[in-house]
């Protein structure tokens, strides 16, 4: 049985110990310090055979986890890459960071075999017909690039549709290094490499969560699976933590971005896609590439809350629609708030008309903020909401201090 309380498919009983604690005591064994995050529900066991006919996502294992509230910082759309797997035989590492959830065609073979949506390795081998099986450290292994430098809080290895050919661990280690890092430098001897989910057994067709509780900043992860196998997703949920030297240089930037430290904290709404989108880079190139609130058939309105990259002063405003034409919010108000000053809501641009599929810009002023929120009325969408401004000196001697404390 699952910690839930459902079944393993096929009956495979459960790893040992408590969730989240890891099951074989091998290399990387031992997780950094901090506190000790909450244990998101544990799936082990291979899942059944598919049974053609079925829908592939109908034994699919998943729970959702606290920490997926927080931006994937593994996000191809914010920067991120897969630069480096030792074996990619099957399917191919770059799958890993695809969006959205891996598909599955039982009809689907090329020239290799079953042709898979994720990051497949070829099945290990012994030595010699003695030693027939892969020896207990054997993995392959996969180096991913942030799309921003941040503190992870989470990790998802999903192995959606990998059933008896997923990992029967896995482990995922980070280190900070420059962003533009090649592989033969992460790969080099002497990097140190922090364990954020120590090697841990694993279930097949279900998404592995696994709460990260290292208080430091990382800029690369690595993934192994043991001894081989398929892995469909991986999401690293976290925080930014932008480098202030950079911010400092550049003066006036988009405050709210998600790559120089924004974070959306809470919204009405998360229908249709996710207010986190707002803050991606670039513009939106698709409807669902913004975030898009359901019909409201009361006399409400919805509404995103965001917290700045720091205390700043916001001076130029973007509103845009871009990609939503039938269902673009029709007004928009934005307010600001200083926690630091305690005060109340203020109003930042007054409730304007929205055009479909258009950028709308603002001159503002007022005093300093750490928070924004954005209000539209009455429903519909905002594909992204831009902040031009510059901390203060407080917000910038604040966001150093933090990535010193991170480092
Ligand atoms: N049926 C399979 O998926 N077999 C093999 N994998 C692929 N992709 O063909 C394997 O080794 O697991």
């Amino acid at each position: 049985m699952t910690p839930d309380g459902t079944p393993t498919p096929d009956g495979t009983p459960e790893a040992p110990g408590p969730p989240g604690s890891p099951s074989t005591p091998a290399d990387p064994d031992t997780p950094a310090g901090g506190p000790a995050p909450a244990s998101p529900a544990r799936f082990t066991g291979s899942a059944r055979p598919y049974r053609p006919g079925s829908d592939p996502y109908a034994d699919h294992r998943s729970a959702p986890a606290d920490f997926e509230a927080y931006a994937d910082l593994a996000d191809r759309r914010l920067g991120a890459g897969v630069i480096a797997a030792n074996d990619e035989f099957f399917a191919e590492r770059e799958s890993l960071l695809l969006p959205g959830p891996a598909v599955f065609d039982p009809e689907r073979f090329g020239p290799k075999g079953k042709i898979m949506d994720g990051w497949e390795t070829r099945r290990r081998r012994g030595a010699a017909p003695d030693s027939p099986f892969p020896a207990p450290g054997d993995h392959d292994w996969a180096l991913v690039r942030l799309g921003a430098p941040g503190v992870v809080r989470g990790v998802v290895v999903d192995t959606a549709h990998f059933r008896g050919n997923h990992p029967s661990a896995v482990s995922v280690e980070a280190t900070a290094a420059p962003l533009s890092a090649s592989a033969a430098d992460l790969l080099d001897e002497g990097v140190p490499w922090t364990v954020l989910v120590p090697r841990t057994e694993v279930g097949g067709h279900a998404a592995n969560a696994f709460a990260v509780g290292v208080e430091r900043r990382f800029t690369h992860l690595r993934l192994r699976q043991y001894p081989d196998g398929g892995v469909a997703r991986l999401r690293v949920h976290g925080e930014v933590v932008p480098d202030p030297g950079w911010l400092a240089e550049l003066g006036t930037f988009d405050v709210v971005a998600l790559e120089n430290g924004g974070a959306v904290e809470d919204a009405s709404d998360r229908f249709y896609s996710s207010p986190w989108n707002t803050i991606l880079p670039g513009r939106s190139q698709r409807m669902d590439d913004g975030w898009e609130t359901r019909r409201r058939r009361d006399r409400d309105g919805d509404w995103v809350r965001y917290r700045l990259a720091g205390q700043a002063l916001v001076r130029a405003v973007e509103i845009d629609t871009a990609c939503l034409k039938g269902n673009a919010a029709g007004f928009a108000a934005l307010l600001g708030r200083d926690e630091h000053t305690g005060g109340d809501w203020f109003p930042i641009t007054p409730r304007v008309p929205l055009q479909p599929d258009t950028a709308h810009r603002f001159l503002v002023g007022g005093p300093p903020v750490t928070h924004v929120r954005m209000e539209i009325f009455p429903d519909g969408g905002i594909s992204r909401l831009r902040l031009h401004g510059s901390l203060t000196a407080a917000g910038a001697a604040r966001l150093a201090d933090r990535a010193e404390r991170l480092a």
